[in-house]
């Protein structure tokens, strides 16, 4: 539905020299400089998929919105909007897609957004059926009616991006795209707006590219998230993957059912300290974790990963350890560069051992995404492009936003699950 293929934009400005004379000596010989907003971007996004376009302040993420919106030609590379050239056929690609641009409105300012929606209900030559079908579902899911008799200049600012998001779907569009839609809104409107998304998304399978600092909101909305950064993608992949490679820290407090099991996590922490270089002080306080040799001659995996008792040698359990245990309650968590995600490792452990209680944490995404940011070395943090991951069993791939743990909470995400599975 959206393509981007080597999609690169080079904007030319002339610099202003200091001072007077500087002034007048740029009047008479110009000095141009160039600045590469976005370089070499390759992405899709398919249909019925809602993508995160995330990076930091001047990353060329509005760039790549306005050239996919045919509101910019690129300098080279294609873009490909629901088969349409973008900045080729304008007025097509008009009618496939919907935008909404935070900051600005598309609705006239002195009329009520009512009377706004007519006008473009008549300008894309909505019948009147399909108009009132589309209105009274946007006003279902938004509701619009309190406000869409009060003057555009009026409105609060949740209620005109809520206007606003109903006017760019009047025409029924495949592809929306949407910059920052819910900056500066309360988080009851915010909330209103996400739902409203993922209705669009699951429900009418339209295509959306999203761009937003708010992490709340990628967590509750993107199963995919593409960073870029000084124009350039650093990462195309699932959200769980960004949060295995930049966010590796991660509890599971599970409490067990099964004395039996207890014994069988003290007979593999035996394994993974086997050198005796970091023995057991009987409270279950892990003091660092080391290479351990194995029954059967083997090493488990090594690493400085301090504070964890590696679990490695039970099947399924690579790159999770004990952080702490206290009678029968375990705390699971990451060991080394290999870890799963919280999700994983969470099948794991339910699949495993038998469980009264659970409770995850995992860190704030923020942290996740200011890690991913800095660590912005081309190639080097970057997942496969094009959606694909270094992890295909991740469980995320598949998972719907809605049942993603860390979707509970807006700053800390921490999700807890109490429940009983019989280990196998
Ligand atoms: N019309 C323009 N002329 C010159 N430079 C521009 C122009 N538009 C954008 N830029 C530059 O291109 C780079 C990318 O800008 P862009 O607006 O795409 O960033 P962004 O990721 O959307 O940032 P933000 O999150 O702050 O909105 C920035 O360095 C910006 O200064």
């Amino acid at each position: 539905m959206i393509e981007a293929r080597g999609l690169s934009k080079v904007f030319h400005t002339t610099v202003r020299r200091p001072g007077l004379g500087g002034a007048l000596r740029s009047l008479v010989s110009p000095e141009r400089v160039a600045k590469v907003a976005v370089r070499d971007v390759d992405f899709r996004v398919g249909k019925g998929e809602l993508l995160a376009l995330l990076g930091p302040n001047g990353a060329g993420k509005s760039t790549t919105i306005k050239m996919l919106t045919g509101i910019l030609t690129p300098t080279s590379g294609e873009a490909l909007v629901a088969g349409v050239v973008p900045h080729r056929d304008r007025e097509r690609n008009a009618h496939n897609i919907g935008a909404v641009f935070g900051q600005r409105t598309q609705l006239w300012w002195d009329l009520p957004a009512r009377e706004s929606f007519a006008i473009l209900r008549d300008i894309y030559g909505v019948p009147e059926d399909r108009y009132r079908e589309r209105i009274a579902e946007f006003d279902g899911l938004l509701e619009l009616s309190e406000f869409w008799d009060t003057r555009v200049r009026h409105l609060s600012l949740g209620q005109r991006v809520r206007c606003d998001l109903a006017a760019s779907l009047l025409h029924d569009p495949p592809v929306v795209f949407l910059d920052e839609p819910t900056i500066g809104m309360d988080v009851v409107v915010k909330e209103q707006v996400r739902r409203f998304l993922r209705h669009q998304v699951e429900e009418r399978e339209r295509t959306v590219l999203l761009t937003t600092h708010d992490m709340t909101e990628v967590a509750r909305l993107a199963e995919r998230v593409v960073l870029i950064n000084h124009g350039r993608i650093v990462l195309d992949g699932p959200l769980q993957e960004i949060r295995r490679r930049f966010g590796g820290t991660w509890q599971i407090r599970a409490t067990l059912a099964d004395a039996a099991d207890l014994q069988e996590i003290e007979r593999q922490e035996r394994f993974a300290v086997g050198d005796g270089s970091c023995g057991s002080d009987g409270s279950g306080q892990g003091r660092g974790s080391v290479r351990g040799d194995r029954p059967d001659g083997s090493s488990g995996p090594g690493g400085p990963f301090g504070g964890q008792r590696d679990l490695s040698s039970l099947p399924g359990f690579a790159g999770i350890g004990v952080l702490r245990r206290e009678g029968l309650r375990v705390v699971f968590g990451p060991v080394g560069d290999g870890a799963p995600s919280v999700h994983e490792a969470l099948k794991v452990v339910i699949g495993r051992f038998q469980v009264t209680d659970l409770a995850l944490e995992e860190n704030d995404l923020e942290d996740v995404m200011r890690s991913a940011y800095l660590s912005d070395v081309p190639g080097q943090g970057a997942l496969a492009p094009g959606g694909s991951s270094s992890s295909p069993s991740s469980p995320s791939s598949s998972s719907s936003p809605s049942s993603d743990p860390s979707a509970s909470s807006d700053s800390s995400s921490s999700a807890a699950v109490s429940s009983t599975s019989q280990g196998g």
